[in-house]
């Protein structure tokens, strides 16, 4: 049996950037990823991805704004078996709100999204940001075109 995992591509907007919330492992390669985890047994997706963003980020739902319809998968090997990890964009309502880390991750970044496809080193991941960051470009364009006053 594979492994199963979820969590949120989460952003904010500062001084008009936007950028990614990047945590860098404690453990094994010490690699950098977006806060996720493991599904437990008969939880669903979505509140894992809720529960591990609390657990490794400090961020409850009522801090994010988040795009529920457009959750994006990972699938790769981790030690020889299938791993998959959905991912859910969202962003952090207050831009200035700290992270607080677990045990689990020893440093974090906000990165834009060129420094943070280059920090996360995997095409896949790499492919996934730029498909998130149109997303929130073309939301901001249909936004600014909408004729509201
Ligand atoms: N390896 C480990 N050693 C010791 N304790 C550990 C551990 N992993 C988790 N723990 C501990 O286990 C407990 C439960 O954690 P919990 O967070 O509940 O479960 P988990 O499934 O281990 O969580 P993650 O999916 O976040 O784990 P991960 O960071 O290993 O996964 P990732 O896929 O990024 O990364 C897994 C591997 O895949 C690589 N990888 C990441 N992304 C890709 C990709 N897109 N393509 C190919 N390889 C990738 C990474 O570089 C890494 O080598 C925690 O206390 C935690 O500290």
């Amino acid at each position: 049996m594979g492994k199963r995992a979820a969590g949120f591509v989460l952003f904010r907007r500062l001084c008009g950037e936007i950028q990614y919330l990047l945590l860098k492992a404690s453990y094994g390669d010490f690699h950098w990823s977006a806060p996720k985890g493991h599904v437990d047994p008969g939880e669903d997706d979505f509140t894992t991805a809720l529960r591990e963003t609390k657990e490794e980020a400090g961020f409850d739902e009522k801090d994010l704004i988040i795009y529920r319809d457009t959750p994006l998968t990972l699938n790769y090997e981790v030690k020889g078996k299938p791993k998959v990890v959905i991912y859910w964009l969202a962003e952090l309502r207050n831009p200035n709100q700290e992270v607080i880390l677990s045990e689990e991750h020893t440093e974090l970044k906000w990165l834009p999204k060129d420094a943070a496809k280059e920090c996360v080193g995997f095409k896949d991941n790499q492919v996934m940001i730029e498909k998130f960051h149109e997303m929130i470009l073309n939301m901001d364009k249909n936004r600014t075109n909408c004729g509201c006053p």
